[in-house]
């Protein structure tokens, strides 16, 4: 059984009025446990669409979407509240962290939120921001920004880490370290890894890429050799 199953999904805005949207069309494919898969495609593609009905944050107009066993496309709002807090980590594009708390709270806030949570102090040593753990978020660099907002969706040890343009805000050598981090987790510790991306130039270091467009799979690909992210330029 794979780790995640899609079939026949469809999200559709506006449902039978002149601006109905299909942002996510008849969506199929399976993700095997432990795959860092990309999600490429242009802008308006349906690419956040799609992460959000796997992230348990929007829900599907038809079809079905199992992860882990459970189908999710069943639950109702307080199973998929209750999914979301417990299996998904989310990685937002522009961080989406709270100003008001120093690094090392932000962390902190998403660990008391679940019961398996990992140590705030390994997961800041990991993203390698000890020495910054007491700073506001307005105080750090975009990517130390990140690299929080990275810490604060991984001390929760989710199963499945869902990340939306994460480097999208950041300079080219920034975004190659965070991209080099997430590869590596997903690798090291066999877990999910998602990653929604614009960038074609990426794909090598999946191992799984699926391409969107037109709210459809236009291409689904298994990438036995991914490449290591030190070795992509673009
Ligand atoms: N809440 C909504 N109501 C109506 N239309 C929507 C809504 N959310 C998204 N859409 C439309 O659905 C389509 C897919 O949007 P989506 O955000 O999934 O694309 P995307 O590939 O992530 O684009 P981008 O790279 O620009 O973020 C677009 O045409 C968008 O305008």
């Amino acid at each position: 059984m794979s780790y995640i199953h899609l079939q026949n999904v469809s999200k559709i805005y506006n449902s039978g009025q002149s601006n109905e949207i299909k942002a996510n069309d008849n969506i199929n494919f399976d993700l095997q446990a432990g795959e860092l898969t990309i999600i490429v495609g242009e802008s308006g593609a349906g690419k956040s669409t799609l992460l959000d009905i796997l992230g348990g944050m929007d829900t599907v107009t038809s079809g079905e979407v199992i992860i882990n066993n459970e189908k999710i496309s069943n639950y109702n709002h307080h199973q998929l509240t209750t999914f979301r807090r417990n299996s998904i980590g989310f990685v937002f594009q522009f961080y989406n962290l709270l100003p008001n708390l120093t690094a090392r709270e932000n962390v902190e806030l998403a660990a008391e939120l679940v019961p398996q949570a990992l140590s705030v102090t390994d997961v800041l040593a990991k993203v390698g921001l000890s020495e910054r753990q007491d700073n506001f978020p307005g105080e750090l660099s975009g990517g130390e920004q990140q690299r929080v907002a990275i810490a604060r969706a991984i001390v929760k040890n989710p199963a499945l880490l869902l990340c939306d343009e994460p480097t999208g805000a950041l300079d080219y050598h920034t975004g190659k370290k965070i991209l080099k981090f997430l590869q590596d987790f997903c690798h090291s510790k066999n877990k999910n890894v998602i990653i929604v991306t614009h960038n074609q130039m990426i794909k090598p270091m999946a191992d799984h890429i699926l391409e969107i467009s037109d709210g459809k799979i236009k291409h689904d690909e298994i990438n036995s050799h991914p490449t290591p992210v030190e070795e992509i330029e673009w």
